[in-house]
């Protein structure tokens, strides 16, 4: 099975990478210098940019690339270094998603944020497959728990505990996962998140953040993914795929 990893930036790339040697490959479109696709074995690793926004364009377009090409994708995965909730995740830490969900997505009102959901909008979540997510989660001794994707990094106590009490159990915080999740979706192709935990979600301490430990910590996890990938789906064409209106 092909497996598409995004991360943000090319340093994360390099930690999915793990040192071994890749093949760079073209995309569609003009990639700023830093950001692009890597092969190396079963794994495309695409450094896509920060944010949703970035990580959404960057997946899609490799996903439809891919699925012109004849060659689509089984699995993609949104990786790289985030913050941890610390009670649950502490720096160091490898969390692997058990959801994927849109924080900071919808509106403030005089009685705190809502979801888009609650706004008659869209998906504030997506759900990585279960089976698939916890035998990645135990093969790398990751916390499994709900991973956040935020468009501003927290920096105040406050903002973690509120972020804290409306996703209840949540591990960590990213700024990526939503966006590839969303394109994922839209290709029909299964998604998970995988986050090593360079600093605590919290008071704003960028001094602090571990980010070499986090990437050695984001290496040893894809070392120790199982192959083949115990429950992921084998690659299917998409003419092959089934239409879910056809079959609701
Ligand atoms: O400066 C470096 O060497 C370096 C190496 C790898 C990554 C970075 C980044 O700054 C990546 C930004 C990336 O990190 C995620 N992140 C990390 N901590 C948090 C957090 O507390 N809250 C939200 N996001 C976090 C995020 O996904 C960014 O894309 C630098």
């Amino acid at each position: 099975m092909r497996i598409l990893v995004v991360t943000a930036v090319a340093a994360e790339a390099d930690a999915v990478l793990g040192g071994a040697g890749s093949r760079r490959i073209a995309l569609p479109g003009r990639p700023r210098p830093g950001y692009g696709l890597r092969r190396q074995g079963r794994l495309d690793v695409l450094a896509a940019g920060v944010g949703p926004a970035a990580a959404a364009a960057g997946t899609a377009t490799a996903l439809t690339a891919a699925d012109i090409t004849g060659r689509p994708y089984g699995l993609v995965v949104s990786a790289g270094i985030g913050g941890g909730f610390a009670e649950v995740a502490p720096v160091g830490s490898v969390v692997v998603a058990e959801s994927i969900a849109a924080a900071d997505l919808g509106a403030e009102t005089p009685d705190g944020f809502l979801p888009v959901t609650a706004l008659g909008f869209g998906t504030d979540a997506h759900r990585p497959p279960e089976g698939l997510a916890r035998a990645v989660a135990r093969a790398t001794g990751a916390v499994y728990g709900p991973v956040l994707t935020v468009s501003t990094v927290t920096g105040t106590a406050g903002h973690a505990a509120a972020l804290a009490e409306r996703h209840p159990g949540a591990a960590a915080e990213a700024m990526e996962g939503f966006g590839v999740a969303e394109a994922a979706a839209a290709h029909g192709v299964p998604v998970l998140e995988i986050r090593a935990v360079s600093n605590p979600v919290g008071p704003r301490d960028r001094a602090a953040w571990r980010i070499p430990d986090a990437l050695a910590a984001l290496t040893a996890a894809f070392a120790a993914l199982p192959d083949p990938l115990p429950g992921a789906s084998p690659d299917v064409p998409p003419a092959l795929r089934p239409d879910p209106e056809e079959e609701a």
